[in-house]
């Protein structure tokens, strides 16, 4: 069934789940033994779906139990809620979601359970969570053949990503993989001439905000900057949203991920960022949220908006691609950007729209978050700004042309990043789903004592079409693997020797990428990108400083997170996710020139 058809899916399993039942038992019931019910009809029926239904999961554990035996694997730990079908652990997940820090409810339910993967079973549905290095690696690496992005994610995403490369598996991902990496070799990303294009934009627009004493959203601009610096790069063409209206403090409302405005970029803006809540609402609600979309599909105004405008840019593709064709013209890859060559690819309008779409989430809000959280901490660390900006003089100067060889001796910079990806990843979960065969997780690491106690070392079994969620954010927080010190912020640790070869020698401790055949692919790219703005923003600037009087209403941390441990105890921002981090309202801060 096509993953678009969630309604036909859900019909299906409604057929599944009370239809077939009811009808076995109106067979068995009027037909062969005659019963003529009266007044006990309804709860007879009733009764007999739910003994119907506790047969069938007693039967799939049955089922289950001989495949691990088979195996010789032990089951994933699960939860125990006090409601049938977890429904309690499923209120207080979703309550949770709207007010408590960034991945504190899977963090309390390890904490509870002593184990690092858990079942949440909720609604007595299989689905398992891990923060549990040995199994991410697992799902993303060495058992990357036992695992796939599944039915259920293509069902969420389908209406926006499509086609595109993060909502497909096997041929067409190979295809599009295929496709891609060739626009990331070095030369490629190593040709600064359209950083520092939108780079010197966006420093004329902080220069003009500061120079009015005004506080400005970072985090909007940044987006805006990946956003035309990824377009240029991807398809030749600017989409112009640095030259756009910019939030202004104090008068903006709350967008969807960040400030929003009243303008056609403010709408593309908010109906791509409105495009991924809706698939993390749906994620939410698990298996069976087309219930709450039976009238329409929350993500087609989305979908369509964006959409609307992407399709120009292809159509003109596809009729360069036959222009040049008549004219008997060939071009090198070498010579072509992203949306030529994938145009050449193929036909297909949809694949190409979807793909390039895929590319803009991919750059955009990626990038973009790695730059605010950046801000955030040269804000709450003047020390570490000024430590940066001395590396930045030292071997950039304070002007000039600015070279790859450059960029790779900001050791403190490559540090800064790294420690700033390690405590907020922009990909904090990730999700994916085990093939039909079903498989083992190899055993768990030693976070929780239990798991180092536990003489029963068998590997844990994975059943077939189950899915799993990866919370990178929380391996890369995990004291065990980072020592006590895990919350706090400290790039140094990025250039201890030891530290660093702790890592080397376990790398699924630090996976911001990814990791395996799925691994980023603009990973290089982001890293020059990055730097690259880092050093012209430090070049020009170098007192950087909170504005939390002018953050939309709504968008500070609760009073309550000070009584948990750890960062958010401390956090002045509220970091959210939406597929990728974000700041809650925005970043507002004010960045400025002290020094002479
Ligand atoms: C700080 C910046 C970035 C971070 C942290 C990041 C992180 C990630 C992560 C975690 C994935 C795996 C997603 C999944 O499996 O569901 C991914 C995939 C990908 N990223 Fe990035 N990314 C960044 C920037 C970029 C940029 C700038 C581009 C391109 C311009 C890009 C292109 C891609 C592509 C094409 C994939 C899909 C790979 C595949 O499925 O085979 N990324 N990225």
């Amino acid at each position: 069934m096509h993953p678009s058809n969630f309604r036909l899916r859900l019909l299906l399993d409604f057929l599944r789940i009370l239809v077939l039942p009811s009808a076995v038992f109106h067979l068995v019931s009027t037909r062969l033994y005659k019963i003529h019910l009266g007044l006990l009809t309804i709860p007879a029926y009733i009764g007999f779906i739910i003994c119907w239904s506790i047969c069938k999961s007693l039967l799939t554990r049955a089922l289950h139990h001989t495949e691990r035996s088979r195996l010789g694997a032990k089951e994933i730990p699960c939860i125990r809620g006090a409601w049938p079908g977890n429904i309690d652990v499923l209120l207080k997940m979703l309550r949770a979601f709207k007010t408590s820090y960034i991945g504190d409810v899977y963090l309390q339910l390890f904490e509870e359970y002593q184990c690092t993967t858990l079942n949440t079973r909720i609604l007595w549905t299989d689905h398992i969570i891990t923060m549990d290095q040995e199994h991410i690696k697992f799902v993303l690496a060495t058992g990357f053949e036992h695992f796939w992005r599944g039915r259920r994610q293509k069902e969420r995403m389908e209406r926006f990503l499509g086609k595109g490369i993060f909502n497909r598996d096997d041929e067409m991902w190979r295809m599009h993989r295929g496709n891609t990496r060739p626009f990331f070799a070095r030369e490629r990303i190593s040709d600064f001439d359209i950083f520092e294009r939108y780079t010197a934009r966006t420093l004329n627009t902080i220069s003009a905000v500061q120079s009015s004493g005004q506080a400005l959203d970072v985090q909007d601009l940044f987006s805006r900057f990946a956003l035309d610096a990824a377009s240029e790069f991807l398809f030749g063409k600017n989409l112009d949203t640095l030259s756009a209206t910019l939030p202004v403090a104090g008068q903006t409302k709350m967008g969807p991920k960040g400030s929003a405005t009243d303008d056609p970029w403010g709408s593309f803006a908010s109906a791509f960022e409105m495009a991924q809540q809706v698939i993390t609402t749906r994620s939410r609600y698990g298996y069976f949220w087309p219930i709450f979309e039976l009238f329409g599909d929350k993500n087609a105004p989305h979908a369509d908006a964006v959409h609307r405008y992407l399709d120009p840019l292809v159509k003109t593709a596809l009729e360069e691609k036959e222009r040049m064709a008549k004219a008997g013209v060939c071009s090198p890859v070498a010579d072509k950007n992203f949306l030529q060559h994938l145009a050449e690819s193929t036909d297909d309008p949809i694949i190409i729209r979807d793909q390039l779409l895929s590319l803009l989430l991919a750059s955009r809000d990626t990038t973009a978050c790695l730059l605010t959280f950046v801000t955030y901490f040269m804000a709450i660390y003047p020390e570490v700004t000024k430590k940066l900006r001395a590396e930045v003089l030292e071997h950039c100067g304070s002007a000039g042309s600015i070279t790859y060889e450059q960029l790779r001796n900001l050791k403190y910079m490559r540090a800064v990043i790294n420690e700033t990806l390690r405590l907020y990843p922009p990909v904090p979960l990730n999700v994916r789903e085990c093939r039909p065969s079903g498989c083992t997780l190899p055993p768990s690491d030693p976070t929780f004592s239990s798991n180092m106690m536990e003489s029963d070392i068998r590997p844990l079994h994975m059943p077939g079409s189950t899915v799993i969620t990866i919370l990178p954010m929380l391996t890369q927080r995990n004291p065990e693997l980072w020592g006590s010190d895990a919350d706090v912020f400290d790039p140094e640790r990025w250039m201890d020797k030891e530290r660093i070869a702790r890592f080397v020698s376990n790398p699924a401790m630090f996976t911001p990428f990814s990791a395996g055949p799925r691994i980023c692919l603009g990973q290089n790219y982001a890293y020059n990108e990055a730097s690259f703005f880092l050093v012209r923003l430090l070049q020009q600037f170098d007192t950087f400083s909170l504005a939390p009087e002018v953050q939309p209403s709504g968008s500070l941390p609760p009073h309550e997170w000070k009584q948990r441990k750890g960062r958010q105890a401390e956090e002045r921002i509220w970091p959210s996710a939406a597929l990728t981090l974000f700041v809650k309202g925005g970043l507002w801060a004010r960045i400025a020139k002290e020094s002479h």
